[in-house]
């Protein structure tokens, strides 16, 4: 009895309601220890995503005015912005600057998996391996906040390695809740966090890892999760390409926690992104 319980503890399971249902089809990726489920530094995840984040915002109205008027107080410029560049544009101007920065290209289509709903697919180009290819975005959760009903028939809660949820739904109760966090987390002009994953035109590309698939026999995992910390250094004006926020009011110098999605080998155009749901640490 012992023994079975240590063994359920080293569970790390990522997605509860798939677990409860799957008992039987579970797959495992084992690590050696919660500071080992790292596949690339840190810092190279967070370098990569400025290096996109900084390229999203040099094309954004914002910046160029913020530019001109470095000194002045700053107008809510983002309104304007919405008015003026459609959304699907905003979009697919991303990912432009995503190919152009990364050398490829994410969206959800349908899945290679038959019955197995949206999945994400490499439409333009190569990922390398060890690149972040997606992030799971959504609102995070403390494992003391009340998340019982939004996870109800959710297949979409993800559970950190330390016990934080990430719900990434983008329907229903779970969108309403982001939403308004989202908005309670505004700093005058700039967004803390991006909203626009919960539509169909998100205007950070990468902002899809929660339509990811479990791997299967047929298709091996090509990608893994990794979790980490937004530094509260992290410059402001980019926040709004975070697609996480918390529930709970945050104090200032918390740091935001980011899962990524990183490439476990070279994935070519066309093939679909597969992680493992299932986490083992010895
Ligand atoms: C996080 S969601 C992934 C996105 C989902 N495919 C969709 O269209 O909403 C997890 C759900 O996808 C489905 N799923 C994921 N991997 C699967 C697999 N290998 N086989 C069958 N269904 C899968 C299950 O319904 C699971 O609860």
């Amino acid at each position: 009895m012992k023994s079975l319980r240590k063994w359920w503890r080293q569970y790390r399971y990522r997605f509860v309601p798939w677990l409860a249902l799957n008992l039987r089809n579970r797959s495992v990726r084992a690590v050696d220890g919660s500071t080992d489920d790292k596949l690339i530094p840190d810092n190279d995840v967070l370098v990569s995503l400025e290096t996109l984040f900084k390229a999203l915002f040099d094309v954004h109205p914002q910046s160029q005015y913020l530019r001109e008027h470095m000194k002045k107080p700053v107008p809510d410029v983002s309104l304007k912005e919405h008015q003026a560049a459609p959304v699907d544009m905003i979009h697919k101007r991303s990912l432009c600057l995503m190919r152009q920065i990364s050398g490829f290209c994410i969206e959800r289509k349908p899945s290679k998996i038959p019955g197995c709903g949206t999945g994400v697919i490499v439409t333009k180009g190569t990922v390398p391996k060890h690149a972040i290819v997606a992030m799971y975005p959504g609102l995070i959760y403390y494992p003391y906040d009340p998340v019982l009903l939004q996870s109800v028939g959710n297949p979409f809660i993800f559970r950190c390695v330390d016990g934080l949820f990430i719900d990434g739904n983008d329907k229903g109760l779970s969108k309403f809740l982001y939403r308004s966090c989202a908005g309670r987390d505004r700093l005058g002009p700039f967004d803390l966090c991006d909203k626009t994953w919960l539509t169909v035109y998100p205007k950070n590309p990468l902002a899809v890892g929660q339509y990811v698939n479990n791997h299967n026999k047929d298709f091996p995992a090509n990608v893994c999760y990794q979790e980490c910390n937004l530094p509260t250094e992290f410059a402001l004006h980019l926040r709004q390409y975070v697609p996480n926020v918390f529930y709970r009011t945050p104090d200032m110098l918390q740091c935001v926690r980011m899962v990524a999605l990183v490439s476990l080998r070279e994935i070519a155009q066309g093939e679909e992104l597969f992680s493992s749901y299932f986490t083992m640490i010895h």
